[in-house]
């Protein structure tokens, strides 16, 4: 872990009202020489809306955080609709030149590549495998 890195303590859940949660989280510095010449503000990384730090006293701001869900679970569903688009037009091109339905050396590699993800990162996987090709056995 990088000596800038900071401890996170996230005092009070404005929500829940739950108290006590720890976080550890990289800290990012802002580039030494930035484009605009502005400081990034604390928690803040200079070039996305992601909130990347958080000091002791402050609570996390609920509604930004919120907002940054709603940004990304619209980027991963445009993103899996394209996969699944992507994955029909492979497999329907390789059916019609007498092809097989599944490559299985493939499937391994995007199976393998979820592994960071941990069990759910094989459901995932198998997920979107299935979306794109279709269910095995048929
Ligand atoms: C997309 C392909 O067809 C199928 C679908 C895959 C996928 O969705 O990642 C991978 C392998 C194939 O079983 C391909 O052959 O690359």
């Amino acid at each position: 872990m990088h000596a800038r890195d900071v401890l996170r303590v996230f005092l009070r859940d404005p929500d829940s009202g739950s108290r006590g949660r720890l976080a550890l989280k990289s800290h990012h510095e802002a580039p030494e020489s930035s484009d605009t010449g502005a400081s990034s503000l604390p928690g803040q990384d200079s070039k996305s809306r992601e909130v990347t730090t958080m000091d002791t006293t402050t609570e996390p701001d609920i509604n930004a955080l919120r907002e940054e869900i709603d940004h990304l679970d619209a980027e991963i569903l445009r993103l899996v609709q394209r996969r699944v688009e992507v994955s029909k037009i492979i497999g329907a091109a390789r059916m019609a030149a007498g092809g097989t339905k599944i490559v299985h050396n493939r499937e391994i590699d995007v199976l393998n590549r979820y592994r960071p993800l941990g069990t759910e990162g094989k459901d995932l996987a198998m997920i979107l495998l299935k979306m794109g090709r279709g269910p095995l056995g048929r």
